[in-house]
C-alpha cells in the first residue's frame, strides 16, 4: 500500500473574502488529481467562512494552535476549538512560528501531542536555516526537531511531516530534487531506526520551500517526497498544476 500524495497550501497571513472566493473557484474548477489529498491552511479568522465554500475534495487546516484545551492564553486557539468547528487539520511548528514567534522544539512537540490527543490531523514542520546547512548541520537539526516530537507522541498515524528548509521558504531558491530527496531519505532512515520500520514506510513527508508549477513535477518524481507544503504559489491558479504534479 503506497503513501497517498498530499499537497498542502499554506496561505499564511494572506487573503480576504474576495481572494478566498477566487482561490475556492480555481480549486473547484480543478480538475484535481483524485489520487492526491489536498489540504489548505487558512488564517484562523477565515476558517469557518472557507470551510463552508470549499469543494468536498479539499480539506481545511488551521495554521497553528496552542497546547491545552482552554485557559488564560489571550489570543490563542485550542485544538478543541478547531474540532468544535469541524476543522480536521492543523499545521504546527512552521518555521515562521519557530523563528518569528519563538516557538521552541519543546513547545512545538507539546502542541503536536495535544492536537493529536484532541483528534486533529497534524502537518508537523521541520527544517534547517541556511547557516545550519552551510555548517553541515542539516541532519542534526531536522533529527533534533523530529526527536522532540517523537518523544511526546504515541502514534504517527495522523501526522504528516513537512520538511521545509528555511532558506527555501519564500526565496525562490527551491531545494533541488536531489537535495530534498537526500533529506527525506535520511529522515525516513531516522524513523526506521528511532520509531519503527513500519512508521518509516507509511509516514508521508512533504517538501516545502518555493515549490512552483515549474519545479513540482521533478520534485514529485523523488521516491521519498510524498507531497508538498506550498506557500505563495498556493494562492494562485497554478496551485492546481502543483496538485497534479504526479500526472
Ligand atoms: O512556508 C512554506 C513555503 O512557502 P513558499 O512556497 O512561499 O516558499 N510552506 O509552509
Amino acid at each position: 500500500m503506497g503513501r497517498k500524495f498530499i499537497v498542502g497550501g499554506n496561505w499564511k497571513m494572506n487573503g480576504n473574502k474576495k481572494e478566498i472566493n477566487e482561490i475556492v473557484a480555481f480549486l473547484k474548477a480543478g480538475p484535481l488529481d483524485p489520487n492526491v489529498e489536498v489540504v489548505v491552511g487558512v488564517p484562523s479568522i477565515y476558517l469557518s467562512y472557507t470551510k463552508e465554500i470549499l469543494p468536498a475534495n479539499v480539506s481545511i487546516s488551521a495554521q497553528n494552535c496552542y497546547k491545552v484545551p482552554k485557559g488564560a492564553f489571550t489570543g490563542e486557539i485550542s485544538p478543541a476549538m478547531l474540532v468544535d468547528n469541524g476543522i480536521p487539520w492543523v499545521i504546527i511548528g512552521h518555521s515562521e512560528r519557530r523563528n518569528v514567534f519563538g516557538e521552541s522544539d519543546e513547545l512545538v512537540a507539546e502542541k503536536v501531542a495535544h492536537a493529536l490527543e484532541a483528534g486533529l490531523k497534524v502537518i508537523a514542520c521541520i527544517g534547517e536555516k541556511l547557516e545550519e546547512r552551510e555548517a553541515g548541520k542539516t541532519e542534526e537539526v531536522v533529527f533534533r526537531q523530529t526527536k522532540a516530537i517523537a518523544d511526546k507522541i504515541k502514534s504517527w498515524d495522523n501526522v504528516v511531516v513537512a520538511y521545509e528548509p528555511v532558506w527555501a521558504i519564500g526565496t525562490g531558491k527551491t531545494a533541488s530534487p536531489q537535495q530534498a530527496q537526500e533529506v527525506h531519505d535520511k529522515l525516513r532512515q531516522w524513523f526506521s531506526a528511532n520509531v519503527s520500520p513500519a512508521v518509516a514506510e507509511s509516514l508521508r513527508i512533504q517538501y516545502g520551500g518555493s515549490v512552483t508549477a515549474d519545479n513540482a513535477k521533478d520534485l514529485a518524481k523523488e521516491k521519498d517526497i510524498d507531497g508538498f507544503l506550498v506557500g505563495g504559489a498556493s494562492l494562485k491558479p497554478d496551485f492546481v498544476k502543483i496538485i497534479n504534479a504526479k500526472q
